[in-house]
């Protein structure tokens, strides 16, 4: 517990006793019409979270909670505190409650053995300065499905079902975590987090938008492994608005599955367009659709944002490339045990990295924002140094590290828990 004279607000854990507090100040914040369901929803979500408070005498002004999961980076999975509910009361925002709560956070982190911190920013201006790094990105895609979907490579030609999405996590959780190999910044998922934020079987009731009920659709006949899946729901024609798909999610294991699962999301009837929101950027339907001008980038936007809470235990976990051999003088003003000179020394690609602390000249010159943007592969240093963000000391250091730290695939984040 720490109280804060800058604040005059006391940081501590939110016992279960204040969840209906933390439940007020989520709706508060975020804007939220909760009904009963809702608020015994989020009780339930909050529960089982990492919780911290921001106290004005017994009145809850401010929290932060995390997520405990496993993510996956280059070469495996690591556990991530996943932060959600950041929120300070209108009445005592800017006056360093945000600060005061993520400093209590990183002594939870510690105290839990959790290298990494990560979220999905509600404003991208806000998190950079705790060393946060937006570490994947993701592009909208737009689909004209008014005509036929046109591809340069031929569909698998495995059936295709929809199945409950109550059996999605049966069905599909193994699929899911066999792709997390195939690209960083994933989540693994549990069977509750697949019913709870992935598939939102436990959500309130909500007649927010006109699309209808959440679909899944698998390839591969029932008892088959699944070639893949996609999670959408589908709105059809009004007065104002052509009949339209939203692919919240779409895995495949191959290209040939992926061209299955387009060409059906795009060939239902009544519907005009096909909208997903979020796609990898090496998404490849942009290289198989034979006609760009039908499938189109409307937006491209960071998804998660990563901390290194522990540098040097988060660069030692993963895989790499190449061998590299450099000095990098971090800058990590909130967590001092990562601040300083540190050698960092691949050996041959499949060998475990080590991070030392060192007097030797730096090679490279960095804030930690920039090492949790670049950690998973998607961001190669080269272009935070074009950017004036990152200083090259030696000449060809920068190199040398995009090349160890390169990953087959670019990293992505599917799910905004
Ligand atoms: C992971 C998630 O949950 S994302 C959701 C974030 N929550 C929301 O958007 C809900 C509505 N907003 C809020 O609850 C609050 O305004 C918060 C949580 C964003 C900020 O809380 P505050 O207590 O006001 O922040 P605090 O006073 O500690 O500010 C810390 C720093 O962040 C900056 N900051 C805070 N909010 C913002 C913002 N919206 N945009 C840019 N900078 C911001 C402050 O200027 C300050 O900067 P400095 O210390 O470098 O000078």
């Amino acid at each position: 517990m720490t109280t804060s004279h800058r604040t005059d607000l006391t940081v501590r854990t939110i016992p279960d006793a204040d969840l209906d507090q933390a439940v007020d100040l989520t709706a508060l914040a975020f804007h939220l019409k909760l009904d009963g369901k809702g608020r015994a929803q989020q009780s339930e979500v909050l529960r089982g979270a990492l919780r911290i408070g921001a106290y004005d005498d017994r009145t809850l002004a401010g929290m932060a909670a995390a997520h405990r999961l496993r993510i996956a980076v280059p070469g495996g999975q690591l556990p991530v505190a996943a932060l959600d509910f950041v929120c300070v009361a209108a009445t005592h925002r800017r006056r360093g409650a945000l600060r005061e709560l993520l400093a209590e956070f990183w002594r939870h982190c510690a105290a839990e053995r959790l290298p990494l911190a990560c979220l999905w920013a509600s404003e991208s201006a806000i998190y950079g300065r705790f060393g946060f790094g937006a570490a994947t990105e993701a592009y909208r895609l737009e689909i004209d499905s008014g005509r036929p979907l046109r591809l340069r490579i031929a569909p698998d030609d495995r059936p295709l079902r929809l199945l409950d999405p109550a059996d999605a996590p049966a069905v599909l959780g193994a699929f899911h975590e066999e792709q997390l190999s195939a690209g960083a910044g994933r989540f693994s998922r549990d069977a509750a987090w697949w019913r709870r934020h992935v598939l939102g079987l436990e959500d309130a009731d909500d007649d927010e938008d006109d699309y209808g009920p959440l679909r899944v659709v698998v390839l591969g006949a029932a008892g088959e492994h699944p070639g893949g899946y996609a999670l959408y729901r589908t709105r059809g024609a009004d007065g104002h608005a052509p009949g339209a798909v939203d692919v919240q999610e779409l895995a495949a294991a191959s290209a040939p599955a992926a061209a299955a699962l387009w060409t059906y999301l795009a060939g239902i009837d009544l519907t005009s367009t096909v909208h997903a929101f979020a796609r990898p950027v090496d998404d490849p339907l942009l290289q198989f659709a034979a006609d760009r001008d039908q499938v189109r980038v409307t937006r491209q936007e960071p998804c998660l944002w990563l901390r290194l809470v522990d540098v040097g235990a988060a660069l030692t976990a993963r895989s790499w490339a190449a061998p590299v051999d450099v000095v990098l003088d971090v800058r990590d003003a909130a967590l001092p045990a990562n601040d300083g000179r540190f050698r960092l020394t691949v050996g041959r690609p499949g060998t475990a990295a080590s991070w030392t602390p060192t007097t030797d000249t730096a090679d490279i010159a960095l804030d930690v924002r920039e090492l949790g943007a670049c950690y998973l592969g998607g961001m190669p240093l080269r272009r935070l140094v074009q950017a004036g963000l990152v200083t090259e000391r030696t000449p060809g250091a920068v190199r040398r590290l995009d090349a160890a730290w390169e990953t087959e695939r670019l990293p992505f984040t599917a799910e905004d828990y």
